[in-house]
């Protein structure tokens, strides 16, 4: 039976999106990896089922490519009112999204972040502000809750990190028994930020729209960055905002590549 696909990006985050708002699709971990496999199969970071919604428009269910479902994916976010091509609310393991389309792209109100180590979750209490914890050249990282969870090391400069021999390490350490996502960033000034991030079952990714929410909420908590942010990440620009209720509303591009059918 062929199966319909979209494949998307943000910023280079790429996604294989499933639209199953009309007839369920059945996956598991074994079929998003082959699914995701860039030699063998279409090729993503994530893969995306978008299916039909009862109090929202759509539902949104996430896997990373190493199989594993987790809670909020922030580029993919922004490609479901590009693929619908309407602003449109979405409802996610972590709560409901709402997004609406804007130049070349869209706005996600991502919710509030999280702070408590329960949330994330840490394997036991810790200050979660500057963390008193370091691997090899990152030490005093600050964890963040963004629907998935963020760790998020503030440093000089950001591509002097080898976050692909470090990144692995954090990602797995027995403090965090969900995994985690793992940041690095360096304040240029209070409105710019440069970043990269090493992404829980996906490695080195070109942009993570969640990690730039959670880089965001630590430096807003930490009292260095203003209320809207420039985020820049290997693949391009973010732009974040603090609202009025202490929403993250998360603004940048996503593009629609081309559509296909696999038997995969
Ligand atoms: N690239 C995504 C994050 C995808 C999930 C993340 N790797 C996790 O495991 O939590 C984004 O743009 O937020």
């Amino acid at each position: 039976m062929t199966l319909r696909f979209h494949k998307m990006h943000g910023l280079g985050n790429d996604f294989v999106v499933i639209d199953a708002r009309k007839g369920a699709v059945a996956l598991d971990a074994a079929r998003v990896r082959a699914l995701a496999d860039r030699r063998t199969g279409i090729g993503c970071d994530q893969l995306i089922l978008i299916g039909p919604g009862t109090e929202t428009d759509v539902t949104m269910r996430i896997w990373n490519g190493d199989g594993s479902e987790v809670q909020a994916c922030g580029n993919a976010t922004r490609c479901v009112p590009v693929l619908l091509g309407r602003d449109c609310t979405i409802e996610t393991v972590a709560g409901t999204l709402h997004a609406r389309l804007a130049d070349n792209g869209a706005t996600v109100d991502m919710g509030a972040p999280r702070f408590d180590w329960e949330a994330l979750p840490l394997a036991f209490a810790m200050d979660t502000r500057r963390m008193p914890v370091g691997w090899g050249l990152l030490d005093t990282p600050a964890a963040v809750g963004v629907g998935n969870p963020h760790l998020v090391f503030f440093v000089d400069d950001p591509y002097a990190i080898d976050l692909a021999a470090i990144g692995p390490e954090i990602e797995t350490d027995p403090l965090f028994p969900e995994r985690i996502n793992v940041n690095v960033a360096g304040i240029r000034s209070r409105g710019e930020v440069v970043m990269r991030t090493w992404e829980r079952g996906a490695g080195l990714t070109q942009a993570c729209g969640t990690g730039a929410c959670a880089t965001f909420a630590a430096g807003r908590r930490l009292g260095l960055l203003d209320a809207t942010v420039r985020l820049d990440l290997p693949g391009g620009a973010l732009t974040l905002a603090e609202s009025d209720d202490g929403h993250l509303l998360m603004s940048g591009p996503a593009v629609h590549v081309f559509s296909g059918e696999t038997s995969l």
